[in-house]
């Protein structure tokens, strides 16, 4: 019997969607309004789902506190009130879309969590669009 825990946390940062190998306008015709070069916010609601057997012991599949602990150091204290292109080390080349900003957390919490375990991230970037990865 495998039983998904989950844990919600948010974070707000700064971003830009470019690739410094295109010209401005090709990043202007692909990412439009997203391409400011003056970046734009996004108030981020991240979901991340455990699923794994119940210890019987006790009676947990994983302590929520230890996932809590785990996304802070991961994903709040790197990610919050920061700008993804220029402050957090992963985007340095790498265009911080909601797809990429959740494969990179995923990433991250995957090397905190035993391999019996299943993991996936739900990343909210705005009311209407949210993104999920599973390591699939
Ligand atoms: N596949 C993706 N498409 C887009 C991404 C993305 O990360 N992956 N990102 C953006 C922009 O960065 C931004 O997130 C979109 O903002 P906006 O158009 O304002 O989105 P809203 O849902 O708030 O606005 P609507 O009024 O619902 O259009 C663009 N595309
Ligand atoms: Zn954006």
């Amino acid at each position: 019997m495998r039983v998904t825990i989950s844990r919600k946390a948010h974070f707000n940062a700064a971003h830009r969607l470019h690739r410094k190998d295109w010209s401005f306008e090709k990043n202007d015709a692909v990412f439009g309004k997203c391409n400011n070069p003056n970046f734009h916010g996004h108030n981020y609601g991240l979901t991340v789902s455990v699923t794994g057997k119940i210890d019987p012991e006790t009676g947990f599949v994983l302590d929520v506190k230890v996932l809590a602990d785990i996304i802070r150091e991961e994903v709040e204290i790197p990610f919050d009130h920061k700008n993804l292109n220029l402050d957090v080390p992963e985007f340095a080349d790498l265009n911080p879309t909601a797809e990429n900003i959740a494969v990179v957390i995923w990433n991250k919490i995957r090397q905190r969590i035993h391999a019996d375990f299943d993991l996936e991230v739900v990343l909210n970037e705005t009311e209407r669009n949210f993104v999920t990865y599973k390591g699939e």
